[in-house]
Protein backbone atom coordinates (compact mmCIF):
# COMPACT_ATOMS: atom_id res chain seq x y z
CA UNK A 1 0.00 0.00 0.00
CA UNK A 2 2.91 2.22 0.90
CA UNK A 3 4.39 2.37 -2.74
CA UNK A 4 0.95 2.66 -4.33
CA UNK A 5 0.37 5.69 -2.53
CA UNK A 6 4.26 6.79 -3.55
CA UNK A 7 3.39 7.65 -6.54
CA UNK A 8 -0.13 9.88 -5.58
CA UNK A 9 2.84 12.00 -3.29
CA UNK A 10 4.40 12.93 -6.74
CA UNK A 11 1.93 13.95 -8.26
CA UNK A 12 0.65 15.93 -5.31
CA UNK A 13 4.51 17.21 -5.42
CA UNK A 14 4.35 18.04 -8.69
CA UNK A 15 0.64 20.05 -8.57
CA UNK A 16 2.07 22.00 -5.05
CA UNK A 17 5.26 22.95 -6.93
CA UNK A 18 3.36 24.51 -9.95
CA UNK A 19 1.35 26.53 -7.59
CA UNK A 20 3.56 27.46 -4.85
CA UNK A 21 2.10 30.77 -2.98
CA UNK A 22 -0.67 31.00 -5.53
CA UNK A 23 -4.22 30.83 -3.50
CA UNK A 24 -5.00 26.90 -3.84
CA UNK A 25 -8.34 25.58 -3.83
CA UNK A 26 -7.62 22.70 -1.05
CA UNK A 27 -10.65 20.59 -1.37
CA UNK A 28 -10.05 19.96 -4.84
CA UNK A 29 -6.21 19.21 -4.57
CA UNK A 30 -7.18 16.69 -1.68
CA UNK A 31 -9.81 15.19 -3.89
CA UNK A 32 -7.47 14.60 -6.83
CA UNK A 33 -4.85 13.03 -4.14
CA UNK A 34 -7.31 10.67 -2.27
CA UNK A 35 -9.15 9.65 -5.76
CA UNK A 36 -5.25 8.55 -7.29
CA UNK A 37 -4.64 6.93 -3.92
CA UNK A 38 -7.97 4.39 -3.87
CA UNK A 39 -8.19 3.65 -7.27
CA UNK A 40 -4.01 2.81 -7.14
CA UNK A 41 -4.75 0.79 -4.04
CA UNK A 42 -8.05 -0.80 -4.81
CA UNK A 43 -7.88 -1.05 -8.54
CA UNK A 44 -4.04 -1.00 -9.14
CA UNK A 45 -4.68 2.01 -12.06
CA UNK A 46 -2.92 4.99 -12.36
CA UNK A 47 -6.02 7.73 -12.71
CA UNK A 48 -3.93 10.64 -12.75
CA UNK A 49 -6.65 13.22 -11.25
CA UNK A 50 -4.12 16.15 -11.24
CA UNK A 51 -3.14 15.74 -14.92
CA UNK A 52 -6.80 14.06 -15.77
CA UNK A 53 -9.71 15.73 -14.88
CA UNK A 54 -11.95 13.52 -16.77
CA UNK A 55 -11.88 10.10 -15.91
CA UNK A 56 -12.17 8.92 -12.10
CA UNK A 57 -12.20 12.71 -10.73
CA UNK A 58 -15.24 13.63 -13.12
CA UNK A 59 -17.01 10.62 -11.93
CA UNK A 60 -16.38 11.05 -8.58
CA UNK A 61 -17.71 14.58 -8.79
CA UNK A 62 -20.56 13.36 -10.91
CA UNK A 63 -21.18 10.33 -7.74
CA UNK A 64 -21.08 13.12 -4.98
CA UNK A 65 -22.45 16.73 -6.48
CA UNK A 66 -24.00 18.75 -4.54
CA UNK A 67 -26.52 20.37 -6.46
CA UNK A 68 -30.19 20.74 -4.72
CA UNK A 69 -31.74 18.19 -7.27
CA UNK A 70 -28.97 15.74 -5.70
CA UNK A 71 -29.43 16.81 -1.93
CA UNK A 72 -33.50 15.91 -2.66
CA UNK A 73 -32.67 12.52 -4.64
CA UNK A 74 -30.32 11.33 -1.11
CA UNK A 75 -32.94 12.90 1.13
CA UNK A 76 -35.42 10.90 -0.21
CA UNK A 77 -33.98 7.55 -0.18
CA UNK A 78 -33.25 8.23 3.47
CA UNK A 79 -36.90 9.49 4.08
CA UNK A 80 -39.72 9.10 1.21
CA UNK A 81 -37.99 5.56 -1.02
CA UNK A 82 -41.48 5.75 -2.53
CA UNK A 83 -40.56 8.84 -4.20
CA UNK A 84 -37.57 7.57 -5.33
CA UNK A 85 -39.88 4.11 -7.01
CA UNK A 86 -42.15 6.64 -8.41
CA UNK A 87 -39.96 8.68 -10.29
CA UNK A 88 -37.22 5.83 -10.70
CA UNK A 89 -34.44 8.22 -9.75
CA UNK A 90 -30.88 6.93 -9.07
CA UNK A 91 -28.66 7.46 -6.27
CA UNK A 92 -25.54 7.45 -8.64
CA UNK A 93 -25.56 8.99 -11.99
CA UNK A 94 -25.03 6.32 -14.63
CA UNK A 95 -22.59 8.29 -16.45
CA UNK A 96 -20.15 7.52 -13.76
CA UNK A 97 -21.23 4.47 -12.49
CA UNK A 98 -20.90 3.19 -16.29
CA UNK A 99 -16.84 4.85 -15.95
CA UNK A 100 -15.81 3.55 -12.84
CA UNK A 101 -17.91 -0.18 -14.36
CA UNK A 102 -15.57 -0.19 -17.36
CA UNK A 103 -11.92 0.74 -15.92
CA UNK A 104 -12.64 -1.64 -12.88
CA UNK A 105 -13.83 -4.66 -15.16
CA UNK A 106 -11.11 -3.84 -17.69
CA UNK A 107 -8.56 -4.22 -14.90
CA UNK A 108 -10.53 -7.23 -13.19
CA UNK A 109 -10.30 -9.27 -16.28
CA UNK A 110 -6.53 -8.44 -17.00
CA UNK A 111 -5.21 -9.42 -13.74
CA UNK A 112 -7.63 -12.56 -13.45
CA UNK A 113 -6.48 -13.43 -17.06
CA UNK A 114 -2.84 -12.87 -15.46
CA UNK A 115 -2.91 -15.83 -13.22
CA UNK A 116 -1.24 -14.67 -10.59
CA UNK A 117 1.81 -12.95 -12.66
CA UNK A 118 0.81 -9.76 -11.82
CA UNK A 119 -0.28 -8.98 -8.22
CA UNK A 120 -0.83 -5.44 -6.92
CA UNK A 121 -1.71 -6.18 -3.16
CA UNK A 122 -4.98 -4.48 -3.84
CA UNK A 123 -9.34 -4.81 -3.53
CA UNK A 124 -8.99 -6.53 -7.36
CA UNK A 125 -6.31 -9.37 -5.75
CA UNK A 126 -8.38 -9.92 -2.89
CA UNK A 127 -11.99 -10.41 -4.84
CA UNK A 128 -9.68 -12.73 -7.26
CA UNK A 129 -8.30 -14.99 -4.61
CA UNK A 130 -11.76 -14.84 -2.97
CA UNK A 131 -13.48 -15.98 -6.18
CA UNK A 132 -10.75 -19.07 -6.66
CA UNK A 133 -11.52 -20.35 -2.89
CA UNK A 134 -14.93 -20.42 -3.66
CA UNK A 135 -15.96 -18.54 -0.57
CA UNK A 136 -19.42 -17.18 -0.09
CA UNK A 137 -20.96 -14.42 2.67
CA UNK A 138 -24.15 -14.68 3.40
CA UNK A 139 -25.35 -15.68 0.47
CA UNK A 140 -22.84 -12.92 -1.62
CA UNK A 141 -21.94 -14.06 -5.01
CA UNK A 142 -19.08 -13.27 -7.55
CA UNK A 143 -21.22 -12.42 -10.32
CA UNK A 144 -20.04 -9.37 -12.65
CA UNK A 145 -23.05 -6.94 -11.10
CA UNK A 146 -22.09 -8.05 -7.76
CA UNK A 147 -18.25 -7.04 -8.15
CA UNK A 148 -18.66 -3.84 -9.76
CA UNK A 149 -21.20 -2.97 -6.90
CA UNK A 150 -18.29 -3.32 -4.65
CA UNK A 151 -15.87 -1.29 -6.87
CA UNK A 152 -18.31 1.52 -7.42
CA UNK A 153 -18.89 1.23 -2.90
CA UNK A 154 -15.73 1.42 -2.00
CA UNK A 155 -14.39 4.05 -4.92
CA UNK A 156 -17.50 6.52 -3.64
CA UNK A 157 -17.50 5.97 0.02
CA UNK A 158 -14.25 6.17 -0.08
CA UNK A 159 -12.64 9.49 -1.80
CA UNK A 160 -15.11 12.37 -0.52
CA UNK A 161 -14.57 11.72 3.09
CA UNK A 162 -10.96 10.90 3.19
CA UNK A 163 -10.75 14.23 0.81
CA UNK A 164 -12.86 15.98 3.50
CA UNK A 165 -10.80 15.39 6.59
CA UNK A 166 -7.55 15.70 4.24
CA UNK A 167 -8.56 19.15 3.67
CA UNK A 168 -9.83 20.43 6.86
CA UNK A 169 -6.73 19.24 8.40
CA UNK A 170 -4.81 21.53 5.65
CA UNK A 171 -7.19 24.04 6.92
CA UNK A 172 -6.45 23.61 10.52
CA UNK A 173 -3.00 23.58 10.34
CA UNK A 174 -2.69 26.96 8.11
CA UNK A 175 -4.97 28.99 10.86
CA UNK A 176 -3.26 27.46 13.63
CA UNK A 177 0.60 27.73 13.28
CA UNK A 178 1.46 26.69 16.48
CA UNK A 179 -0.05 23.48 15.62
CA UNK A 180 1.47 22.86 12.64
CA UNK A 181 4.99 23.70 13.80
CA UNK A 182 4.38 21.18 16.53
CA UNK A 183 3.06 18.31 14.07
CA UNK A 184 6.13 19.09 11.63
CA UNK A 185 8.43 18.85 14.53
CA UNK A 186 6.93 15.33 15.10
CA UNK A 187 7.26 13.98 11.73
CA UNK A 188 10.67 15.05 11.80
CA UNK A 189 11.63 12.97 14.83
CA UNK A 190 10.29 9.94 13.84
CA UNK A 191 11.23 10.42 10.02
CA UNK A 192 14.69 11.16 11.60
CA UNK A 193 14.26 8.32 14.16
CA UNK A 194 13.28 5.43 11.67
CA UNK A 195 15.43 6.57 9.06
CA UNK A 196 12.34 6.10 6.26
CA UNK A 197 8.71 6.73 6.32
CA UNK A 198 7.21 2.95 6.72
CA UNK A 199 4.04 1.97 8.12
CA UNK A 200 4.98 1.60 11.50
CA UNK A 201 6.77 4.65 11.76
CA UNK A 202 3.33 6.39 10.47
CA UNK A 203 1.82 4.58 13.66
CA UNK A 204 4.53 6.16 15.78
CA UNK A 205 3.29 10.12 15.10
CA UNK A 206 0.80 10.06 18.41
CA UNK A 207 0.51 13.98 17.66
CA UNK A 208 -0.72 13.76 13.61
CA UNK A 209 -3.18 11.02 14.83
CA UNK A 210 -4.87 13.43 17.83
CA UNK A 211 -4.75 16.11 15.09
CA UNK A 212 -6.88 13.85 12.45
CA UNK A 213 -9.06 12.76 15.38
CA UNK A 214 -9.83 16.05 16.15
CA UNK A 215 -10.52 17.00 12.26
CA UNK A 216 -13.24 13.90 12.11
CA UNK A 217 -14.83 15.24 15.43
CA UNK A 218 -15.02 18.95 14.01
CA UNK A 219 -15.50 17.80 10.25
CA UNK A 220 -17.24 14.35 10.34
CA UNK A 221 -16.84 12.96 6.75
CA UNK A 222 -20.74 12.36 6.92
CA UNK A 223 -23.30 14.25 8.85
CA UNK A 224 -25.31 11.29 9.94
CA UNK A 225 -25.18 7.27 9.46
CA UNK A 226 -28.66 5.49 9.41
CA UNK A 227 -30.08 1.72 11.03
CA UNK A 228 -32.81 -0.03 11.08
CA UNK A 229 -33.99 -1.03 14.67
CA UNK A 230 -34.06 -5.25 14.35
CA UNK A 231 -35.86 -5.47 17.50
CA UNK A 232 -38.28 -3.35 19.98
CA UNK A 233 -36.27 -1.78 21.87
CA UNK A 234 -36.83 0.28 25.79
CA UNK A 235 -34.62 3.31 26.09
CA UNK A 236 -33.11 2.57 29.50
CA UNK A 237 -34.43 5.77 31.96
CA UNK A 238 -36.91 6.75 29.79
CA UNK A 239 -40.41 5.90 29.02
CA UNK A 240 -40.32 5.62 24.57
CA UNK A 241 -40.03 2.00 23.15
CA UNK A 242 -38.47 2.18 19.82
CA UNK A 243 -40.40 -0.95 17.82
CA UNK A 244 -38.59 -3.02 15.68
CA UNK A 245 -38.52 -1.89 12.04
CA UNK A 246 -37.58 1.82 12.81
CA UNK A 247 -35.21 3.78 10.68
CA UNK A 248 -32.68 5.31 12.85
CA UNK A 249 -30.20 8.13 11.63
CA UNK A 250 -27.76 9.61 14.03
CA UNK A 251 -26.38 13.05 13.80
CA UNK A 252 -22.99 12.80 13.78
CA UNK A 253 -22.44 16.62 13.88
CA UNK A 254 -25.13 16.75 16.25
CA UNK A 255 -23.17 14.53 18.88
CA UNK A 256 -19.66 15.43 18.09
CA UNK A 257 -20.51 19.03 18.55
CA UNK A 258 -22.32 18.86 21.95
CA UNK A 259 -21.14 20.26 24.84
CA UNK A 260 -21.52 17.75 27.30
CA UNK A 261 -18.85 15.78 25.24
CA UNK A 262 -16.77 17.82 24.08
CA UNK A 263 -16.72 21.18 26.06
CA UNK A 264 -16.23 24.62 23.86
CA UNK A 265 -16.82 22.27 20.65
CA UNK A 266 -15.80 25.07 18.00
CA UNK A 267 -12.55 24.78 18.93
CA UNK A 268 -9.86 22.80 17.31
CA UNK A 269 -7.96 21.39 19.92
CA UNK A 270 -5.90 18.05 18.97
CA UNK A 271 -5.36 17.72 23.35
CA UNK A 272 -9.14 16.19 23.25
CA UNK A 273 -7.23 13.03 22.27
CA UNK A 274 -3.96 13.11 23.84
CA UNK A 275 -3.07 9.80 26.51
CA UNK A 276 -4.40 11.36 29.81
CA UNK A 277 -7.92 12.94 28.09
CA UNK A 278 -8.69 10.07 24.81
CA UNK A 279 -10.23 7.77 27.74
CA UNK A 280 -12.77 10.00 29.04
CA UNK A 281 -14.29 10.37 25.59
CA UNK A 282 -17.81 8.54 26.30
CA UNK A 283 -18.19 5.42 24.20
CA UNK A 284 -20.38 6.07 20.96
CA UNK A 285 -20.32 10.04 21.08
CA UNK A 286 -17.06 10.04 18.73
CA UNK A 287 -17.85 8.16 15.59
CA UNK A 288 -15.96 9.37 12.58
CA UNK A 289 -16.43 5.18 11.16
CA UNK A 290 -19.49 4.47 12.27
CA UNK A 291 -19.66 1.38 14.63
CA UNK A 292 -20.60 -1.93 14.48
CA UNK A 293 -20.84 -4.51 11.72
CA UNK A 294 -21.68 -1.90 9.49
CA UNK A 295 -18.49 0.40 10.18
CA UNK A 296 -16.32 2.19 7.81
CA UNK A 297 -14.48 -1.36 6.11
CA UNK A 298 -11.79 1.59 4.85
CA UNK A 299 -10.82 2.78 7.79
CA UNK A 300 -7.19 1.78 7.74
CA UNK A 301 -6.73 2.64 4.58
CA UNK A 302 -8.70 6.18 4.98
CA UNK A 303 -6.12 6.94 7.79
CA UNK A 304 -3.39 6.01 5.56
CA UNK A 305 -3.58 8.00 2.68
CA UNK A 306 -4.58 11.25 4.65
CA UNK A 307 -1.95 10.89 7.01
CA UNK A 308 0.40 10.27 4.44
CA UNK A 309 -0.74 13.15 2.18
CA UNK A 310 -0.09 15.70 5.89
CA UNK A 311 3.23 14.38 6.41
CA UNK A 312 4.48 14.80 2.61
CA UNK A 313 3.61 18.31 2.53
CA UNK A 314 4.59 19.34 6.19
CA UNK A 315 7.63 17.76 5.15
CA UNK A 316 8.15 20.50 2.15
CA UNK A 317 6.02 22.95 2.67
CA UNK A 318 4.42 25.61 4.85
CA UNK A 319 0.59 25.72 4.60
CA UNK A 320 -0.61 29.34 5.23
CA UNK A 321 -3.94 31.25 5.38
CA UNK A 322 -4.63 33.44 2.75
CA UNK A 323 -7.45 36.22 1.91
CA UNK A 324 -9.59 33.84 0.55
CA UNK A 325 -9.14 32.03 3.88
CA UNK A 326 -12.56 32.01 6.08
CA UNK A 327 -12.01 31.75 9.65
CA UNK A 328 -14.29 29.56 10.99
CA UNK A 329 -15.32 28.22 8.00
CA UNK A 330 -18.39 27.91 6.94
CA UNK A 331 -20.27 24.31 6.28
CA UNK A 332 -23.36 22.85 4.24
CA UNK A 333 -24.06 20.01 6.38
CA UNK A 334 -26.48 17.66 3.93
CA UNK A 335 -25.64 15.21 2.19
CA UNK A 336 -22.01 15.73 3.01
CA UNK A 337 -20.00 18.14 5.49
CA UNK A 338 -18.79 20.59 2.52
CA UNK A 339 -17.18 24.28 3.40
CA UNK A 340 -19.60 26.45 1.36
CA UNK A 341 -16.16 28.27 0.34
CA UNK A 342 -14.48 25.62 -0.62
CA UNK A 343 -11.06 25.43 1.53
CA UNK A 344 -8.35 28.21 0.00
CA UNK A 345 -5.10 28.21 1.37
CA UNK A 346 -1.07 28.99 0.46
CA UNK A 347 1.13 26.82 0.29
CA UNK A 348 5.60 27.84 0.56
CA UNK A 349 7.99 25.68 0.01
CA UNK A 350 9.50 24.73 3.43
CA UNK A 351 13.43 26.16 3.46
CA UNK A 352 14.88 22.92 5.21
CA UNK A 353 12.68 20.33 3.55
CA UNK A 354 13.63 17.14 5.42
C1 LIG B 1 -10.92 9.38 6.67
C2 LIG B 1 -11.57 8.67 5.78
C3 LIG B 1 -12.93 8.05 5.96
C4 LIG B 1 -13.96 8.37 6.81
C5 LIG B 1 -14.01 9.51 7.84
C6 LIG B 1 -15.04 7.41 6.56
C7 LIG B 1 -16.25 7.40 7.23
C8 LIG B 1 -17.25 6.46 7.02
C9 LIG B 1 -18.51 6.42 7.74
C10 LIG B 1 -18.94 7.38 8.84
C11 LIG B 1 -19.22 5.37 7.26
C12 LIG B 1 -20.60 4.91 7.74
C13 LIG B 1 -20.39 3.86 8.83
C14 LIG B 1 -21.63 3.45 9.59
O1 LIG B 1 -22.75 3.52 9.05
O2 LIG B 1 -21.48 3.00 10.76
C15 LIG B 1 -18.42 4.75 6.22
C16 LIG B 1 -18.81 3.63 5.49
C17 LIG B 1 -18.07 3.07 4.49
N1 LIG B 1 -16.81 3.42 4.11
FE1 LIG B 1 -15.68 4.93 4.90
N2 LIG B 1 -14.64 6.54 5.58
C18 LIG B 1 -13.36 6.89 5.19
C19 LIG B 1 -12.60 6.26 4.22
C20 LIG B 1 -12.98 5.19 3.48
C21 LIG B 1 -12.18 4.54 2.45
C22 LIG B 1 -10.77 4.97 2.06
C23 LIG B 1 -12.93 3.52 1.93
C24 LIG B 1 -12.60 2.52 0.85
C25 LIG B 1 -11.63 2.57 0.02
C26 LIG B 1 -14.20 3.52 2.62
C27 LIG B 1 -15.21 2.62 2.38
C28 LIG B 1 -16.41 2.60 3.07
C29 LIG B 1 -17.50 1.67 2.75
C30 LIG B 1 -17.47 0.60 1.65
C31 LIG B 1 -18.53 1.96 3.65
C32 LIG B 1 -19.89 1.28 3.72
C33 LIG B 1 -19.88 0.18 4.75
C34 LIG B 1 -21.22 -0.50 4.80
O3 LIG B 1 -22.26 0.12 4.50
O4 LIG B 1 -21.23 -1.66 5.17
N3 LIG B 1 -14.19 4.53 3.56
N4 LIG B 1 -17.23 5.43 6.10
Amino acid sequence: MMTNIEECDRNLHNYLEDNLGTNVETKEMSARYTTDAIVKCCFGISANSFINEDGFRLAGKKMLGQSFGRSLIVFCYYYATWIIKLFKFKFIESSAVDFVRDAFENAYFQREASNGKVKNNDLIDILIDFKKQNLEFNGFTFSRENLVAQAVTFFSSGFEAAASTLAFTLHELGVNEDIQEKLRNEIKTVVVTHGELTFNAIHQMKYLQMCVNETMRKYPGTSFIHRECIENYKVPGHELTIEKGTPIIIGLYGLHYNMKYFPNPEKYDPERFNANNIHKIINCTFLPFGDGPRSCVGQTLGLLIVKKAIIHILRNYIIEKNAFTTEPIVLTPFPIIQSKGGVPLTFRRLESAF
